[in-house]
């Protein structure tokens, strides 16, 4: 709350409050003062913030501050966290020090007032919601989900099929897969890519995502009054927002009008859940608001995160030994790392779809994978894990905040500090990951000195991504279905690897063929 109040007095003196600020940011104890890059008169590092590949930027700092820094924005301080052991520290052992979420202005908007539960903050009511959604998907993920990515599976076998080895971009196939699932799962319905309806969907949750991540929207949390200026992007927001709550109330009412057609749906068991007569005591705080947000949770989290991991490892397998991809953005300070990804010079990624290929026809014999078969498919596990390793799909995670006065590292962290988990460099830090910037899945089979410790892709502790089991099932049964049936050949130029990062690290379209084993 303390944190509310100081975001969003817009008439707060700002000297007083700069001498509050820091005041109450010192350092305590004993305890060292945390690095980090200059900070300038009123606007403090924020500058750092609006760099175009934000994961990349933070990890070139660490080189120079360490696994753990701090930047400054307005009266926010945050941590940047760059190694799995101090992410560790901070989101599993120190857990109830850091599950909250920073409450903002722009967050409450687009979570329905912090009912979501990837914005909610930390208190008994989220604890509730993420509790009975929890529950609703193991049990759907117990009697159904296989089933349902099956269908998936095989219905884009078909699509790829059907473009006879012609180069196409798939992300868009992707994505109604990744969809399908989870709509599937919320409320029993699928759609097709030319749906009318599912393309409203979409192009308005990635709308809010996009805009959302955007610095001129987060310009609005740190400088409280510009808010009283006119902003046409966060106009555009408000009206998406409304947009994408008129499209999931349609949904949910339709699914209620079903006459419990389709029990089994995630949206049957939370609304038992919100059934008075079987409430537990938690429970009793939540409304219909709260199933509506948790269906944004869903689709939201779980459409472009897995839709992008696909895109991106099609995207890695086609590479060569040859090609070579050079990051050398101009902007980058002299420090900074050339950051370049190649390849383990042993194999070409084709070869990798091969030794895949290989592995699901010796040990499948013939028939479709199950998600069981994975404990025998290890070439295809380490592909999984390596992709996720160098391209975490939500590479900073999602902000957290210290409910209380803690410390991370033995640096002392005030209450209400902002703590950036940055998976993306604890995924490339040299300390812990041989050749952090190959792309070298054998680095995950035995002997290969991977660590799936220090692999972080989906957070850890209360804020664990909800949807981990229904991620990693889909991650394994889609990309054993693709493997398995087909071989994908670069069309023409290779795809760029650095990719476009805002909430979801996402990469530039390409194109590529589709060859059918
Ligand atoms: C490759 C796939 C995915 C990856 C890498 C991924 C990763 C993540 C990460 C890093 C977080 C933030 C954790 C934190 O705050 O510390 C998160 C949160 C979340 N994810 Fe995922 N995710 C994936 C797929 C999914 C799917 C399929 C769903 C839904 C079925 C989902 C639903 C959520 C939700 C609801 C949250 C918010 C959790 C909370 O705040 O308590 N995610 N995910």
């Amino acid at each position: 709350q303390s944190n509310k109040s100081e975001q969003e007095d817009p008439k707060g003196n700002f000297g007083s409050k700069l001498l509050q600020c820091v005041f109450k940011h010192r350092p305590r104890s004993s305890s060292p003062s945390l690095p980090g890059p200059p900070s300038r008169f009123l606007i403090g590092n924020m500058m750092e913030l609006t760099h175009n590949h934000l994961p990349i930027h933070l990890t070139n700092l660490a080189q120079q501050y360490g696994h753990i820094f701090r930047l400054k924005c307005g009266n926010t301080t945050m941590v940047v966290l760059n190694s799995s052991e101090v992410i560790r520290e901070a989101l599993v052992k120190k857990w109830s020090d850091f599950a909250g979420r920073p409450v903002s202005y722009t967050a409450d908007i687009v979570s329905g007032g912090g009912r979501t539960i990837s914005l909610g903050d930390y208190n008994e009511e989220w604890r509730a919601q993420r509790r009975l959604v929890h529950t609703a998907l193991r049990r759907c993920s117990q009697s159904f989900l296989h089933e349902v990515i099956e269908r998936q599976a095989l219905h884009l076998r078909k699509v790829l099929l059907q473009y006879q080895g012609r180069a196409v971009d798939l992300s868009e196939d992707f994505t109604v897969a990744a969809s399908n699932v989870i709509t599937t799962l919320a409320f029993g319905e699928e759609y097709d890519k030319s749906s009318s309806e599912l393309q409203e969907l979409h192009s308005c949750l990635n709308e809010i995502v996009a805009l959302w991540g955007s610095s001129w929207i987060s310009a609005l949390d740190f400088f409280p009054l510009l808010r009283k200026l006119p902003n046409p992007v966060f106009s555009r927001l408000l009206k998406e927002v409304a947009r994408r709550d008129e499209i999931i109330k349609k949904h949910l009412d339709n699914y209620k009008s079903k006459d419990k057609n389709n029990e089994e749906a995630i949206t049957a068991s939370l609304l038992q859940g919100l059934d008075p007569h079987r409430q537990t005591e938690h429970e009793a705080l939540l409304t219909d608001v709260h199933l509506h947000m948790a269906t944004v949770d869903l689709l939201i989290g779980g459409t472009e995160t897995t839709a992008s991991w696909l895109n991106w490892t099609v995207a890695f397998l086609l590479h060569r030994p040859e090609a070579r991809h050079i990051i050398s953005d101009q902007t980058l300070q002299p420090h900074t790392l050339m950051l370049s990804y190649c390849l383990s010079p042993s194999f070409s990624n084709l070869q990798v779809q091969d030794m895949v290929h290989e592995e699901l026809c010796t040990v499948l014999e013939g028939r479709y994978p199950k998600y069981s078969d994975r404990q025998q498919l290890p070439v295809l596990r380490s592909v999984i894990n390596e992709v996720l390793r160098l391209r975490p799909v939500a590479p900073l995670a999602v902000p957290h905040r210290a409910i209380r006065d803690s410390s991370i590292a033995g640096y002392f962290i005030p209450k209400s500090t902002l703590i950036i988990p940055n998976l993306f460099g604890a995924h490339h830090d040299p300390a812990v990951w041989a050749d952090p910037y190959l792309f070298k899945p054998e680095r995950f089979l035995e002997g290969g000195g991977g660590s799936t410790r220090a692999l972080i892709p989906f957070g850890g502790g209360a804020r664990l991504c909800l949807g981990e089991s229904v991620a990693k099932m889909e991650l394994f049964l889609l990309t054993a279905y693709l493997l398995r049936d087909f071989k994908f050949i670069p069309a023409g130029s290779v795809p760029d690897l650095r990719g476009v990062a805002s909430v979801v690290l996402k990469i530039k379209p390409y194109t590529v063929i589709a060859q059918p084993r």
